[in-house]
């Protein structure tokens, strides 16, 4: 049977690169889900292989901070991956209308968000693009699960070998061993946690110049502070940890497990 014949469809909710999100309903059980609808031409090779790799990968993932796929329909030049709907919006808008969060809910967060990326590293899954707007909230209350979204940029690594897979992600997000073209493994997601747990903190990204490759030199060289007035008041347990995320060298920098075992997240 095909997709059409088994879902209503309804408003669009997000756009990709090669895709369109769109929230669903099944017929009979009318339960709601967001469907990411990626049209393949047969003749572009690369992006047949780019939506396989995500369902292959969103396939063997099943965690309760990562969005969960329930199902794929395969039409000729369609695929359609069907994945839990999440109703409370983007991280990234929460901070928006929170300005930024105490240290109490930025642990929490933070704590969800590497309890996902600990788990996709042990099932041998790096993200590469972990940012605000791939952190989906699982409702509007203040108790929201956060959720990982978005594997279309992740890669299957083979346990801890680094190699180069390509320069993929998003630019304020990038880790210094990806900009510098060296051999990569899971650490990048770590780096990007980082970066999101100092924007939970100060409501703005640690590395930023309107000109890329200016921002690209402050990742490299690890060229991040902590500005008076606004990080005074921010605890040195909570800068320890960014500072062991935001280690330039790969091999130094926390791994999941070592930042969940830390004070600011373990002792709350
Ligand atoms: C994009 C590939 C993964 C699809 C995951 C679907 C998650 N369920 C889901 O309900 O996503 C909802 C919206 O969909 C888009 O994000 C995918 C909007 O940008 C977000 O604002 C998000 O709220």
């Amino acid at each position: 049977t095909t997709f059409h014949e088994n879902y209503d469809v309804f408003e669009e909710l997000g756009k990709g690169s090669f895709s369109v999100v769109k929230r669903c309903s099944h017929k009979v059980t009318k339960a709601e889900y967001a469907v990411k609808i990626a049209h393949v031409s047969y003749a572009n090779e690369k992006a047949i292989r780019r939506i396989e790799r995500e369902e292959r990968i969103c396939r063997k993932l099943n965690h309760i901070n990562i969005v969960q796929l329930h199902n794929v329909y395969t039409e000729r030049e369609t695929r359609y991956l069907i994945f839990d709907l999440v109703t409370g919006g983007e991280l990234f808008e929460e901070i928006c209308n929170r300005k930024y969060f105490s240290e109490a809910d930025a642990s929490v967060c933070m704590q969800q968000i590497l309890e996902s990326v600990q788990y996709c590293h042990s099932m041998n899954v790096v993200h590469r693009d972990i940012k605000p707007e791939n952190l989906l909230l699982s409702s509007k209350n203040k108790d929201a699960k956060i959720k990982l979204a978005d594997f279309g940029l992740s890669v299957e690594v083979s346990n801890e070998k680094t190699y180069w897979f390509g320069f993929a992600g998003t630019p304020g997000y990038l880790a210094p061993e990806v900009i510098k073209k060296n051999p990569y493994g899971k650490r990048v997601d770590l780096w990007a946690c980082g970066v999101v747990l100092y924007i939970l903190l100060a409501g703005y990204p640690p590395f930023w110049d309107e000109d890329k490759y200016k921002m690209y030199e402050q990742i490299v060289h690890g060229d991040y502070d902590y500005p008076s007035p606004e990080w005074d008041p921010v605890t040195s347990e909570a800068k320890n940890l960014i500072d062991s995320l935001l280690s330039v060298d790969p091999e130094k920098r926390f791994s999941a497990s070592d930042a969940l075992r830390h004070p600011w997240i373990a002792n709350r």
